[in-house]
This record gives structure tokens, C-alpha cells and sequence, in this order.
């Protein structure tokens, strides 16, 4: 029998990274799921099993992050795939054609009080509000509001220090670090706000303000407990009606990424959502008896 091979790729899929440009105390982040898919002339390595030559999937991956490292200057991801396809086209002689597919997220810059947040970002239209509402027949209305998939990031202003280290432990301990989360939160009512949008609109300002900080400058996270304490706590004291504040935070690292040949330099983060850490917390007015995950 006779075979051909009409057509043969391969590439890396799924390469998810974030890539932050510091302009002074100002950053610009981004993230990105680079697909790359090359034609080269590796007929022999389907019919023979012999790799010579081959430009390997894994070296497409750490392409990824050092011509993300190597874009010095913010840009747009048709600037990055342009240049990225380039460069496999060009310095693989056996390359003919590189087809890079990239995704950004919607990652977009916070305005605090009208200014733009330094170093805070939120993933636009993502977030749902929720209200979960019980009433039995003696007439016991339960209100418990919230909001759910508020995805907020930080590229500045977050450490974790100080932790039990063991032989099980290897994470360095950081004071500079990307600190992002999708949070879940619901707030108890023990009275009826003079308005539900108002209550809302102060509780969700009240995380972000726990979370991000100032336009200027933001504040400091030691760990997402302290941030997540903060933050339910912002809500108890701007929503005098609420009694009660579950807080449920995914840890989403970004890991900084040493690109081959080259060093971290706060510029470019291994994006992962799995496995993630997660914290919750349920924080209340004293004396009061918290109300459950819903
Ligand atoms: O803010 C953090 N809290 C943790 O509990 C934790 N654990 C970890 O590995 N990193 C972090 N960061």
C-alpha cells in the first residue's frame, strides 16, 4: 500500500501568560492564550519516526514567553503574533509558514473616583449580582444579596511572607507579586436598605476599595485572608442593614516566569487557573450568627 501525507503541523496549544510593562508607578498588563501551529518540513519524522530538525512543541512554549519578554514596549497582541510568527519563519530553516493564534482577556483598567487605577484591573461585564430571598408563613422575610465572578487583579502591591515553611514547602516568599481572584460574595440584610441599587453599588465599591486600593498608589495585601477580611469589613461599614458578609476568594497565580536565556524581571507571569488556591471566610457584626454559603 501506498500513503501520502498531505499536510502535518504542530504546535503548542493553550500557552496562557501574563505580560506587565511598569511605566513608573503606572503598569499595563495583559493576558494571553497563545495558540502556535508551524508547517515545516518534517515529513520524516510521521513516516520515519526520525525527529531531525524538528522544532519541538516545548520549544514553541518557552518562544512564547521570551518574544512576550522580548516586546519591550506595551503592545497589541497583532504586534506579538506578528513578531512571534516571525521569528520561527526566520530562524528555523525547515519552518515554512508559523500560524499564531492569541486570545487576550478583557482585562481592563479600574477607575477609582473618576481616575485611573495605577495597577488594578477588572475583567469587564464578567460579574453577575445575585439575591437569594426566603419568606415563610410567619412572615420572616430573609434578604441575602451579593455578587458573583467580580474578577479583580492586581499587578503590584500584594507580598505573602512569614508562612510555616517545611520540608513540603518550596514558594519563595514575596513582597512584589500579581495578586488576581474571581470573588463571590453575598451580604445578609437584617433590615431593608433605603435603596437595594444603592446598598449594592456601596458594597461592590467596598471590596474594590479593600482590593485595589487608591488610583494612586493602591495598598498593600500581605495575603488574600488579610485583603478578604478588609473587604467584608468595608461592607459592614458602608451598608449599615447588612449583618453578615460571605467571602469566597480564588488565589489565580500568576507565576513569574524565568523565559530561557533570560531572567524574571517582573515583566512576564505563567498565567494558570488550576490549581488555584481558594479562601473564604464568613465575617459578621459581633454577636450576630453568621449566615452559610448559599
Ligand atoms: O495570599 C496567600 N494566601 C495563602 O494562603 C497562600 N498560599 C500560597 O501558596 N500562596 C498564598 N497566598
Amino acid at each position: 500500500m501506498a500513503y501520502a501525507l498531505p499536510a502535518h503541523h504542530h504546535g503548542k496549544s493553550k500557552v496562557r501568560l501574563g505580560r506587565v510593562w511598569r511605566d513608573g508607578n503606572v503598569h499595563h498588563m495583559v493576558e494571553w492564550n497563545v495558540n502556535t501551529m508551524i508547517d515545516s518540513d518534517m515529513e520524516h519524522a510521521f513516516v520515519n519516526g526520525d525527529n531531525t530538525g524538528m522544532t519541538a512543541t516545548d520549544t514553541q512554549k518557552n518562544t512564547v514567553y521570551v518574544v512576550a519578554q522580548r516586546m519591550s514596549q506595551k503592545c497589541t497582541i497583532e504586534q506579538y503574533a506578528i513578531a512571534l510568527a516571525q521569528h520561527f519563519v526566520r530562524t528555523y530553516p525547515l519552518v515554512s509558514k508559523a500560524k499564531i493564534y492569541v486570545e487576550q482577556k478583557a482585562w481592563t483598567r479600574v477607575q477609582q473616583n473618576g481616575l485611573p487605577h495605577d495597577h488594578g484591573y477588572a475583567l469587564a461585564g464578567t460579574e453577575m449580582r445575585t439575591v437569594y430571598v426566603t419568606y415563610d408563613k410567619a412572615g420572616t422575610l430573609d434578604v441575602t444579596a451579593g455578587l458573583k465572578d467580580l474578577s479583580l487583579l492586581k499587578t503590584t502591591q500584594s507580598g505573602y511572607e512569614g508562612f510555616l515553611r517545611d520540608q513540603f514547602t518550596v514558594l519563595p516568599e514575596v513582597n512584589d507579586r500579581i495578586m488576581a481572584s474571581t470573588v463571590t460574595c453575598t451580604w445578609k440584610y437584617t433590615a431593608q436598605p433605603p435603596c437595594y441599587d444603592a446598598a449594592y453599588a456601596a458594597a461592590k465599591q467596598g471590596l474594590l476599595d479593600a482590593f485595589l486600593g487608591p488610583a494612586r498608589g493602591g495598598v498593600y495585601s500581605p495575603s488574600v485572608q488579610y485583603t478578604l477580611y478588609n473587604m467584608a469589613k468595608n461592607i459592614l461599614d458602608r451598608v449599615p442593614q447588612s449583618e453578615s458578609v460571605f467571602l469566597n476568594m480564588p488565589n489565580l497565580h500568576f507565576i513569574p516566569c524565568n523565559p530561557v536565556g533570560s531572567t524574571f524581571n517582573n515583566d512576564v507571569y505563567v498565567a494558570t487557573s488550576e490549581p488555584h488556591g481558594n479562601i473564604e471566610a464568613v465575617i459578621t457584626r459581633k454577636g450576630i450568627a453568621p449566615h452559610c454559603k448559599l
